[in-house]
């Protein structure tokens, strides 16, 4: 039995947008407020470049706020596939300039040669992790646990106590590292954040899917120990 998640649904992708910057920017602010500092994991890919936009220009004590990835293409972070060059162009801007941005590639060739030094680094962003936004893919993915990885690398993203995991999709481009189910697991509060009809469609095949191998993102879904509210627009 899969647990309640909050869905919003939203004419428009402005307003969710809008609405979901100002929860995360008072979320950020009221760990601030009690904890003294913030954590903040963000995805890549298309759908949140609007929220970072708005995200940024939200006045908080941007100083105590660390941001990290959900996950990463291993590739140059000056790539325009790179992560991290997306939320330096679109989240590390305006108010959202002075926040401590830990990205998930090193100089290592490889991701999995990469893994422990990003693990380190990663090592004082305050967990569990305050706020993390994830998407979606068509294929069911969330963060880069991909139905078509190697079946032991998914695995091991499911299951592993480890913080990180290199993940090799065979049907999407780049080698990956991705946060591990446990290190995403060990937040206050999940979003999924969703744009159109088909990622509502695939939504509604994963709500009703025996099978977290073919569609990921069920490991956010069928859990009952981290709060995950589905955001959604036309
Ligand atoms: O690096 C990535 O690709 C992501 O972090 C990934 O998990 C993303 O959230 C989905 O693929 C949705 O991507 P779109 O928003 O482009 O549809």
């Amino acid at each position: 039995m899969l647990k309640e998640t909050v869905f919003k649904s939203f004419d428009s992708k402005e307003q969710l947008e809008q609405q979901l910057a100002q929860r995360i920017a008072d979320a950020l602010q009221a760990a601030i407020d009690t904890r003294g500092k913030a954590s903040l994991v963000v995805s890549g890919g298309a759908t949140p470049i609007g929220l970072f936009d708005k995200l940024s220009r939200k006045v908080l004590d941007w100083s105590e706020v660390f941001i990290t990835l959900a996950d990463e293409r291993w590739v140059d972070t000056d790539s325009a596939d790179s992560n991290e060059h997306l939320v330096r162009q679109h989240l590390l801007q305006h108010f959202a300039a002075s926040a401590k941005f830990r990205g998930l590639k090193n100089m290592f060739a490889t991701a999995e040669a990469g893994v422990a030094m990003t693990t380190e680094q990663l090592a004082n962003i305050p967990r569990p992790f305050d706020v993390v936004v994830l998407g979606m893919g068509n294929d069911g993915h969330t963060c880069s646990w991909f139905p078509s990885a190697p079946a032991a690398e998914l695995q091991q993203a499911l299951t592993t106590d480890a913080l990180l995991c290199a993940v090799h999709p065979q049907a999407a481009p780049h080698a990956r590292i991705t946060l591990s189910r446990n290190a995403i697991m060990s937040s206050r509060q999940i979003y999924l954040h969703l744009v159109g009809q088909q990622k509502l469609d695939v939504y509604h095949q994963a709500l009703v899917s025996d099978n977290v191998n073919e569609m990921p993102i069920r490991a956010i879904l069928s859990q009952h120990k981290t709060p995950v509210d589905v955001y959604w627009a036309a």
